[in-house]
This record gives structure tokens, C-alpha cells and sequence, in this order.
């Protein structure tokens, strides 16, 4: 067994029905990614997507091989999304290093066999959030800055659901095989994310809330749009969406959140719209 490595099962509507918040909670909720010169992974059985944390402080972490994978090395047969919500750092992928200050991503297709990690000063640490899906070809490393990603603005201040989309890794912008990773900011004075709520039971997603203030808390809705549930996560606290589920949520402020998904498709606009009356 490796450290830090834990496996979600895929959980049915019929299931999630019954569970109470407690088992939501261990089901769907990620409470820690972050610890001290560690890695830690979170295996679903959604789509095989796996999401971590890796935060170097004072050496540099290596992302070695799981059990779960059957693989000689992580990336044998995966591709890899990287964004850092922490401090500066830098990347070292089969040797070449590529930077990546604040908010900024780095795609890392499959086949490179040594992945590194390193923070920039140990009292700033980087702070590297992950996802990773099956891969059955090899696409070139690219790195996403501000710049190169695509802008979206969704909402109104009216509706308290004002945000821009930012698509970091998306077909439109680096070649995948069908990991797709953005970051969704809410408005001052916004607090709904993806309110009209949606589904695409063809991709599962994970959200990733960051800048919520200590004091304050993002509600997650999840479930199918007629039989929901809700979940309430604190600051870097990672929610698991089924494919059949909403992924939505209300803040007591605004914030930021990191949308990952996989599956079928790499159309990021093809999703299910549910009418918000009809929520249930
Ligand atoms: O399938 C796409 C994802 O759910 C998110 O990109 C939606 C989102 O960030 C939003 O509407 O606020
Ligand atoms: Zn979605």
C-alpha cells in the first residue's frame, strides 16, 4: 500500500440517495490535499481520474508510481494537468524544468517518465493541484500561462452568479486525449457557480474551491437534478461529481474553484442544461 493513496469507489444515484452527510461526505469529499514535502492522490473509480496535491517546501517531491496503476512509472500510460494555487514553483519533467508561478498550468502528456516537483522559497511553498486520466496517446508538454488561456464571462451581478471562465486545458488550446481542467472565479458580490446547473452524464468532474476566506464556506450541490444533495467544503477542499450528477455551488462570499472532467467527448460546451424551477 502506498502512502496517501486513497481509493473512491463510483457511488449510484440509488446509493447517494440514502447516505447521510456523513457518508456524502466520505463518499464525495476531498478534505485534504496539501501536506508538508508530500504527495497525496485520490483514485476514483469515476473515469480512473485521479486528483492530488503535491506541496514541496524544503525538497524537491518526486511523482512516482502507484500500485493502483500496474505501471512502471505514473505517466506510462496517463496524461497529467498541473495547476498552482500556491507560491511559485517549477515543474522538472524528464529533466527540462518549466516554471509556474501562481494560478498558472502545465499539461504533461504521457510517456515522460520522471516528474518532479520544487517550490521556489520554502516559506511560500508551491502548492501543485492534480488531475490525471488514462491516456492512449502522447501529446507534447505545454505550459499554460494567463495569457494563453480562454476567457469566458458567465452571469450577472443580478443573479449573484457574475464569474469568468478561464480554460486552461482544453482541446481549443493543447492537444489531449480527454483530460479537460479550467478556473471558474466568482465576481465580488457573486456567489453562484455553475447556477443554471447542468449535467453530462458522458464526463464525471471535480471541483476544487480555493480563496475562500477562514471564516467563510462554499455550499456544494450535487445529485441528480431531482433529488439533491448538498455538501459544505472549506478552503482547498475538492468535491468528486458523478457523471449523473449537478455540480454547483453557493458561497457566503465570492471565490475560486478548479473544474477538471473526463469521459466521452472533448466538447467543454456540451452539457445538459437543468432548469433552475425544476431543481429538486
Ligand atoms: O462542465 C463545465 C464545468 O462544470 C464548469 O466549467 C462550469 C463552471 O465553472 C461554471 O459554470 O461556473
Ligand atoms: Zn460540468
Amino acid at each position: 500500500m502506498n502512502k496517501n493513496v486513497e481509493t473512491r469507489y463510483a457511488a449510484s444515484p440509488r446509493e447517494v440517495k440514502q447516505m447521510d452527510t456523513q457518508e456524502l461526505r466520505d463518499e464525495f469529499l476531498i478534505e485534504k490535499l496539501f501536506i508538508s514535502n508530500e504527495v497525496k492522490l485520490v483514485y476514483s473509480h469515476y473515469d480512473r481520474y485521479i486528483i492530488g496535491g503535491v506541496m514541496p517546501v524544503d525538497k524537491t517531491i518526486p511523482l512516482e508510481v502507484v500500485d493502483a496503476l500496474k505501471a512502471n512509472y505514473f505517466l506510462e500510460r496517463r496524461e497529467l494537468g498541473i495547476i498552482n494555487v500556491g507560491g511559485k514553483g517549477s515543474v522538472e519533467v524528464d529533466g527540462t524544468a518549466y516554471e509556474l508561478n501562481h494560478k498558472e498550468a502545465l499539461y504533461v502528456g504521457s510517456g515522460n517518465k520522471e516528474i518532479n516537483f520544487v517550490s521556489a522559497v520554502a516559506s511560500e511553498p508551491a502548492k501543485f493541484y492534480i488531475n490525471s486520466t488514462p491516456a492512449h496517446k502522447s501529446f507534447p508538454v505545454k505550459k499554460i500561462g494567463l495569457d494563453d488561456v480562454e476567457v469566458t464571462e458567465l452571469g450577472s451581478l443580478e443573479t449573484a452568479n457574475a464569474r469568468t471562465i478561464r480554460k486552461y486545458i482544453v482541446n481549443s488550446v493543447v492537444d489531449v486525449c480527454q483530460l479537460q481542467m479550467g478556473m471558474t472565479t466568482l465576481k465580488e458580490g457573486s456567489v453562484w457557480n455553475t447556477m443554471p446547473a447542468h449535467v453530462h452524464d458522458r464526463r464525471m468532474e471535480i471541483y476544487f474551491y480555493i480563496d475562500v476566506p477562514q471564516d467563510q464556506a462554499v455550499c456544494h450541490f450535487m445529485g441528480q437534478p431531482t433529488e439533491t444533495r448538498h455538501i459544505w467544503m472549506a478552503n482547498e477542499q475538492a468535491v468528486i461529481s458523478p457523471p449523473w450528477s449537478i455540480h454547483s455551488g453557493s458561497g457566503t462570499c465570492a471565490y475560486t474553484f478548479v473544474w477538471g472532467m473526463a469521459g466521452e467527448n472533448l466538447d467543454y460546451s456540451d452539457m445538459d442544461m437543468c432548469k433552475i424551477n425544476e431543481l429538486r
